[in-house]
């Protein structure tokens, strides 16, 4: 986790000069949409526990910001509520050991009219969060995963320290024999686009390519699945290779600001996935609060381009980077 951050602060950006970027545009398209800036909101379980509107707040804020909003499985409201915000809506999607209420959320998510499906392939099983077992994490009453029903609600018998309720309940659903042939069946049960989100190495990133998805996410998971895993500021130059323009390719896990989105298009993304910045928003202020966090980045992408000498998103792709040596 924490060298996610620092990866992104190594990269080091060379910047040109005397190009006019008084009409500069942050305008690109991301997941198959136009988009005033190149993000989209990363998945994140349980927003509820943050703030009372949870995901419906941290959605608005994304419609607003005209921006895509990830709804995660284990949202604690659902995807019809969260696509009523107006948000251009993507539904992210573990792999279940029930396979017809996996099938049941890509109808739902289809019928709530979500833009795209994104498959989570770095969790077989919930990473060891010491913090958590520590604290003997266990979901408050009201805080239920609203789109599984009552497969949704918390485990009675966890409890306590040395156990994570959240672990434990995500152990029972989720199934940690996905396959690249079970990823080529999802590809065939629906039309909308697909997304894997969890790629670092890139022969998984040319399978996915194989496999007929539409984007890769190079991600972590923010550092909360393999401890030691590399940062993705490192592994994304090696998949925007391999992939070689057959597919998006978004980063997240780190990025913190409008430097970090530059960079991230300088390695060559197409964009990038916000995580916990929004829920430190969401929780500080609500909808009001993700939307000032959308807004500071979004600001800071724009300076930081102007700065850069960058009129657009394609010239922020072909800017030059190196690597320094230690931190800083
Ligand atoms: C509290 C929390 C809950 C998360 N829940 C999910 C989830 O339900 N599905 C998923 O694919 N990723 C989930 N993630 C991972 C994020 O989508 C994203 O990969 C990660 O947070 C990005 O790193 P960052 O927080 O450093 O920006 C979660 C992350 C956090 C912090
Ligand atoms: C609660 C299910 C897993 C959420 C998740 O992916 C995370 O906490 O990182």
């Amino acid at each position: 986790m924490r060298e996610n951050g620092r990866a992104f602060d190594r990269i080091r950006l060379l910047p040109r000069v005397a190009v006019d970027v008084a009409g500069r545009t942050a305008r690109t398209r991301l997941l198959g949409l136009p988009v005033p800036v190149p993000l989209a909101v990363a998945p994140m379980a349980y927003q509820t526990w943050l703030h009372p509107d949870g995901e419906v707040a941290a959605a608005s804020a994304a419609a607003v910001a005209g921006v895509p909003f990830v709804v995660s499985m284990m949202a604690s409201r659902t995807v019809e509520e969260v696509a009523a915000t107006g948000a251009a809506t993507v539904m992210q999607l573990y792999w279940l050991r029930d396979r017809g209420l996996f099938r049941e959320l890509v109808g739902r998510a289809e019928a709530a009219g979500c833009v795209a499906l994104m498959l989570t392939v770095d969790v077989p099983l919930l990473g060891r969060r010491l913090r958590d077992l520590r604290g003997g994490l266990v979901r408050p009453a009201n805080v239920v995963a609203a789109n599984l029903g009552r497969a949704g609600g918390g485990l009675d018998a966890v409890g306590g320290a040395g156990t994570s309720e959240v672990a434990a309940h995500t152990g029972v659903l989720f199934d940690p024999s996905l396959s690249w042939a079970d990823v080529a069946w999802i590809r065939s049960v629906t039309r909308l686009p697909l997304v894997l989100k969890g790629i670092l190495d890139p022969d998984d990133a040319a399978l996915a390519v194989a496999a007929g998805v539409d984007t890769v996410v190079v991600s972590n998971h923010g550092g909360r699945q393999l401890d030691g895993a590399v940062a993705t500021a490192v592994a994304l130059p090696a998949v925007v290779d391999a992939v070689d323009g057959r597919c998006e390719v978004l980063v997240d896990s780190g990025v913190r600001g409008g430097v970090d989105v530059l960079k991230a298009l300088a390695l060559g993304a197409t964009g990038v996935l916000v995580g916990r910045p929004l829920l430190w928003g969401l929780a500080a202020g609500g909808a009001a609060g993700a939307a000032r966090v959308l807004d500071l980045i979004g600001e800071e992408l724009h300076e930081a381009m102007a700065l850069a000498g960058c009129p657009d998103v394609d010239s922020a792709r072909r800017l030059r980077t190196s690597v320094a040596g230690g931190d800083r």
